[in-house]
């Protein structure tokens, strides 16, 4: 679903930030990103996504290239920032139907999945509201349903959980274990190696912009517990 293979990136003038980065990540795989501050997650996914320039190497969605066909790329996928930029001066409900129109969502998809999600994170009675008189943690609610509209394939998420109350970050865990067994694909950074660990059935560990490991959780961690293998790997390699 998402094949990132010898990404490399570096920012003007500077050095490799990302190097030789390659992962796959398979239909129903709900993978975590895991590195320190500035390892090169956030690179990495902006680059995924289509919204950072990259000179080396290919990633490609579902055998299409973000280079050379970023519109196929862009229907199949949905991206939610670490720093959820809404268009403030909307309401929650314009914002969403704005979303829903760009990607031709039907009046009855939209009906149906603003009424899942919203009652899911408990948001319905504020949608009528400006976003910008939303708390932190209700535009990243308002920046998920939007991302999940469209029904893509392939979710991104750069610290999903960031700002979320612990009722909200268990909804959100519940929709994307649902998301992925009904054969969707999630790609997510996180520092919180508690819920990587409980979530994912695949990891990677990224340092100083190089893949440490990757691949299925049992097999990375063995009987350890994952903070300790990233410690130990992030201290030692
Ligand atoms: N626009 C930019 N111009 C120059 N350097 C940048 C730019 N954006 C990021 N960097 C650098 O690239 C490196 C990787 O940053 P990135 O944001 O990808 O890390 P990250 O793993 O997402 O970190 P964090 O966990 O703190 O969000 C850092 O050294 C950062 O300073």
């Amino acid at each position: 679903m998402l094949k990132i293979s010898n990404f490399s990136k570096r920012y003007k003038n500077g050095k490799k930030v990302v190097e030789n980065l390659s992962l796959d990540v398979e239909k129903g795989d709900l993978y975590g990103f895991i590195g320190h501050n500035g390892a090169g997650k956030t690179t990495t996914i902006k680059a995924i996504v289509g919204i950072l320039d990259f000179e080396e190497g290919e990633i490609r969605i579902d055998n299409h290239s973000i280079k050379n066909e970023p519109l196929i790329c862009k229907k199949m996928l949905a991206y939610i920032p670490d720093n959820p930029d809404l268009y403030e001066h909307l309401s929650g409900i314009q914002y969403i139907n704005f979303i829903g129109d760009i990607f031709g969502v039907s009046q009855s998809q939209r009906d149906r999945l603003i009424g899942k999600y919203a009652n899911e994170f408990e948001i319905m009675d504020r949608l009528g509201d400006i976003i910008s008189t939303y708390s932190h943690g209700m535009k990243q609610k308002l920046a998920i349903i939007s991302a999940l509209i469209h029904e893509p394939k392939l979710l991104i998420l750069d610290e999903p959980f960031v700002g979320l109350d612990p009722k909200a970050a268990h909804t959100l865990k519940g929709i994307m274990k649902d998301f992925c067994k009904s054969g969707g694909s999630i790609f997510f950074s996180t520092h919180v190696l508690e819920v990587a660990e409980k979530l994912c059935n695949k990891i990677a560990i990224l340092k100083e912009g190089k893949l440490l490991t990757s691949g299925e959780i049992s097999k990375v961690k063995g009987s350890s517990s994952l903070e300790d293998v990233f410690l130990e790997l992030v201290n030692h390699e």
